[in-house]
């Protein structure tokens, strides 16, 4: 399969600030029994109809019941986003909520706000494997603003 083929999944690495970033919302799937009880970003894959930020915002109302404002990308190795399996590639943006209390509405049955500072609980969740790298890239982008923080203090 070449890459054209691949399919476009978008997901929301939903922090509680897009300025200082201290917590991220995790979300444990449900289906399918391969991915069952490992943790994820919510979201989905893009419809024809519609653009990769139009589908983010969809899957993240479908799933959690929220609107988010989306920030800046997270940037993968390709121009898609970040490999996940031979056949899919996804796309991730920080994004805050702006509308309602996410509930596990839709895919998942938990939901939980993960400390970006202390790692632990984070790092110790048992994400889909392929979302290992994200995670770690999430960690890398939001250190200077922590270290910026304490500087100041
Ligand atoms: N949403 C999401 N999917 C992920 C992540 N990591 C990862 O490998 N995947 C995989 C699991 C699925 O094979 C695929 C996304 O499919 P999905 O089932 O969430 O998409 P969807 O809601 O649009 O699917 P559908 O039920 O409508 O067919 O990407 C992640 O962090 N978030």
């Amino acid at each position: 399969m070449t890459d054209t083929q691949r399919k476009q999944i978008v997901g929301a690495a939903i922090v509680d600030s897009l300025a200082a970033p201290a917590r991220l919302l995790a979300a444990r799937r449900t289906a399918p029994e391969q991915f069952a009880g490992q943790w994820e970003f919510p979201g989905g894959k893009v419809e024809p109809d519609e653009d990769d930020i139009e589908a983010l915002q969809r899957e993240v109302r479908e799933e959690l019941g929220v609107d988010v404002q989306v920030g800046a990308e997270l940037e993968g190795p390709d121009p898609e986003g970040w490999p996940l399996n031979d056949s899919a590639v996804m796309r991730v943006w920080l994004a805050v909520i702006t509308a309602g209390v996410p509930a596990a509405l839709q895919d998942h049955d938990e939901l939980r706000w993960v400390d970006l500072k202390d790692t632990g609980e984070l790092t110790e969740l048992p994400w889909i494997p392929a979302d290992r790298p994200i995670v770690d890239a999430l960690l890398e982008m939001i250190v200077p603003v922590g270290d910026l923080s304490e500087a100041r203090d």
